[in-house]
């Protein structure tokens, strides 16, 4: 130990044993110092030769330890392996959501050392944020933590692997957490191991797991987001919606039945589309005013068509003509996508008409449709939207509010077959609306609030009052549920409410054929 300290400290104070060097010119002084530096050591680490061995053999017999427990680890893992199938899955994945809800079903949880305790709903809601609307309460493997609208799951926790039986066969869970290679967010991924060396079990457990999911799935619709920035370029489930029945969307029937029926039709034709050499795509353009029901008849088909929604903004930082088209080329053939807001895209790059310079402010004015943004351009997003590698079976749907500036080569049939306008709430519409929310007490509702006829009347004048085309159907219902159970008071109250809407409207004018102000001419006009 003393030897010890002595080195250290001679090797702290710098000093070489020989001081006569010290008076000699610098460059000698160099030169003998390098000669005399391993020499020097040498001699110090064989005067104390005995602490010097001590610690070879320490670092040796450290690293045979460590060698030995590599190599047990590796022969043990190896030794499992050859009994066990082992599924590896990201947590990115669909299958990896059947799991964690065939997961929280088992009753193993109850008798783990470690859990994981979540009042996440893994099979409807987004993983990343509670929705309530959403829930569909999980069995409380417990039975005793009732939580106010949710309930409790016990799953997995990070980093452990707990062991279960499934059909008789152990089966081994590890679930795991790491960071991602982008952004701050963590991945997740499951590995499941079964005993046995057959892989039917694996892929029973997958289908039971897959059949539990879908059934708490059932009568929604999956919407997927474009995720360009934790894992590049996918898809990412964002939660699911219930489905909203047709019938709840109050709209011409020509609008509505045309399009359900062109889609259906679409789907059951792609042999019809192969035989003919036709691209295997339909694309379906809703413009129109704000508010007047374009995202909700997307819903409402997707729910009848059995098919889940996958959303694209074009304005999201990070979307450019790469990201777009992989995301395009990557969506399930039967599938809708959904191009909100199309005209966000309209950068600088993407349009064909200059930008208004000349209009005192008009750059200004129109800042979002001219200024850069996005980082789409219109031959990247024609390519996404119907290129070589575009995928095929999807249908395609785009809203926007500005038919007006789309460029001819973006809305041409092929692209997106069929145009359809919506308009602010013609009288129809607002006695339907009207109907729709308060249900007659003849009429089998819950809600006992007027008679069938009653109903029918005060509709009748609540939609003589609103003036066709005025007011748009987001309006009359925001009016509507400050009414919920009062129709009387609805239908008295409506001049009123039409009145204050007038005057906002010609205070703040928008003109939605042409764009959000009037004045500012964004493009000229197309016959629509
Ligand atoms: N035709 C309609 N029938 C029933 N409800 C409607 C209708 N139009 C709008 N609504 C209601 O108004 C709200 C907004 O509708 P939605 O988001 O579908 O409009 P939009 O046309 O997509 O609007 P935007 O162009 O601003 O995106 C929804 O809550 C929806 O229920």
């Amino acid at each position: 130990m003393g030897s010890a300290q002595q080195v250290l400290q001679t090797l702290l104070s710098g000093s070489v044993p020989n001081n006569e060097f010290a008076s000699q010119p610098s460059a000698l002084n160099a030169t003998s110092a390098s000669a005399a530096g391993p020499q020097s050591l040498l001699t110090f680490l064989f005067s104390f030769s005995s602490s010097f061995h001590d610690w070879i053999k320490l670092a040796i017999l450290g690293a045979i330890l460590e060698f030995a427990r590599r190599t047990w680890a590796a022969a043990w893992a190896a030794f499992l392996a050859s009994f066990f199938i082992t599924a590896h899955f990201d947590g990115e994945d669909e299958c990896y959501d059947w799991l964690m809800v065939f997961l929280s079903k088992k009753s193993s949880w109850k008798k783990a050392n470690e859990v994981q305790v979540s009042t996440r709903n893994w099979s409807s809601s987004n993983r990343y944020q509670n929705d309530d609307q959403d829930i569909v309460i999980m069995d409380d493997p417990s039975g005793d933590l009732p939580m106010k609208g949710r309930t409790l799951s016990f799953l997995p926790s990070f980093g452990n692997t707990t062991t279960m039986f499934y059909k008789g066969r152990l089966l081994r869970v590890t679930r795991d957490r790491t960071q991602a290679a982008v952004g701050t967010e963590y991945v997740e991924s499951l590995t499941l191991s079964i005993l046995g060396r057959d892989q039917s079990i694996l892929r029973e457990l997958l289908l039971e797991a897959q059949t539990l999911h879908k059934s708490q799935e059932q009568n929604r619709v999956a919407i997927y987001i474009a995720d360009n920035f934790s894992r590049l370029n996918m898809w990412r489930r964002r939660g699911a919606k219930a489905r909203r029945p047709m019938s709840s969307i109050i709209l011409d029937h020509e609008i509505k039945d045309t399009i359900l029926e062109d889609a259906r039709d679409f789907l059951r034709s792609s042999s019809w589309y192969a035989d003919r050499g036709i691209p295997f795509r339909r694309g379906y353009l809703l413009h129109g005013s704000p508010g007047s029901g374009k995202t909700s008849l997307i819903h409402a088909i997707a729910g009848a068509l059995n098919l889940d929604i996958y959303v694209v903004s074009l304005s999201k930082p990070g979307i450019n003509d790469t990201t777009l088209n992989s995301l395009l080329c990557d969506l399930p053939s039967r599938s809708i996508a959904l191009i909100e807001d199309i005209d966000a895209a309209f950068t600088r790059s993407i349009n064909r008409d200059p930008p208004p310079m000349a209009h005192p402010g008009g750059l200004e004015h129109s800042g979002d449709m001219f200024r850069g943004g996005a980082g789409v351009t219109l031959s990247g997003l024609l390519n996404a939207i119907d290129g070589i590698y575009a995928q095929e079976g999807r249908i395609l749907f785009a809203t926007t509010n500005r038919y007006d500036v789309l460029d001819p080569a973006l809305i041409r049939p092929g692209r997106l077959d069929m145009h359809f306008e919506f308009q602010p709430a013609s009288s129809w519409q607002a006695r339907e609306i009207f109907r729709c929310f308060y249900p007659a007490s003849d009429s089998g509702s819950s809600e006992k609030l007027v008679s069938v006829e009653e109903r029918d009347s005060l509709a009748t004048s609540f939609s003589a009052l609103v003036p066709e085309h005025l007011l748009s159907m987001a309006s009359l219902q925001g009016y509507l549920v400050r009414y919920k159970t009062q129709p009387n008071e609805a239908a008295a109250n409506i001049a009123k409410f039409v009145e204050a809407e007038k005057r906002k409207q010609e205070r703040y004018p928008i003109d939605w054929r042409l764009g959000k102000d009037t004045s500012v001419a964004l493009a000229a006009p197309r016959d629509s």
